[in-house]
């Protein structure tokens, strides 16, 4: 998958500034899932430099908006600026600077489409219960970092991010809210739809 100038641009200021953003391949797949279910409301936790947001925007409805929330306000600047260079009007994007788990709280219930997790493991299991909440029926569920860079299928690996990520995929794979698919693109997205 290629990415244009305004997502080579992202994808080098995240670099600069110590971020791993999202592959071109999980950025199409969320793409993808925006586009598949037609998103109007897309909630990101992690808004980084953009490029995951580029995607997302890129996939969902010409009047979606994306809420992505970050606690850094020096990303969010730059993704700022990567919104307005890909075309989107200050309009299609809310983005909110502050921390996950206090943000999301202030969301309303059943609004959104789409949920994207992209931020530490640690905050994995509260982002999964605020996404039920937030999503609508028949909403996507997206988290990245699912493979925890290989380590989640070696039984020997058990460092506190890995029995995170371990223990999100089996809760979601085993409750009966959610119908879930790993999505072997970039460091693994977990797509879940809200039943
Ligand atoms: C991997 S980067 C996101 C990359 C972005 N999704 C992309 O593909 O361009 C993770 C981001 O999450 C933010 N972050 C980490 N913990 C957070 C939290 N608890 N609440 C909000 N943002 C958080 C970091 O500041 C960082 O910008």
């Amino acid at each position: 998958m290629t990415e244009d100038l305004v997502l080579r641009t992202a994808r080098s200021l995240a670099h600069e500034v110590g971020l791993e953003a999202v592959t071109p391949g999980a950025g199409a797949a969320l793409r993808l899932l925006a586009a598949a279910g037609n998103a109007r409301a897309v909630v990101e936790i992690g808004t980084g430099t953009g490029v995951s947001g580029v995607w997302l925007l890129r996939g969902m409805r010409a009047d979606g908006v994306l809420t992505t929330i970050d606690l850094e306000v020096e990303h969010q600047r730059i993704a700022r600026r990567i919104f307005t260079e890909a075309g989107f009007a200050a309009g299609r994007t809310r983005i909110i600077t502050g921390r996950a788990l206090e943000v999301l709280p202030r969301l309303a219930d059943g609004a959104y489409d789409l949920v994207f997790v992209d931020a530490e493991a640690t905050g994995f299991h509260a982002c999964v219960e605020a996404a039920l909440r937030l999503l609508r029926p028949g909403g996507v569920l997206a988290l990245n970092g699912m493979l925890a860079g290989g380590r989640i299928a070696d039984p020997a690996a058990r460092d506190a991010e890995t029995v995170t990520v371990r223990e999100t995929v089996k809760a979601v794979r085993e409750s009966e809210h959610w119908i879930p698919a790993l999505l072997p693109v970039g460091h693994g997205v977990l797509a879940a739809v809200k039943c």
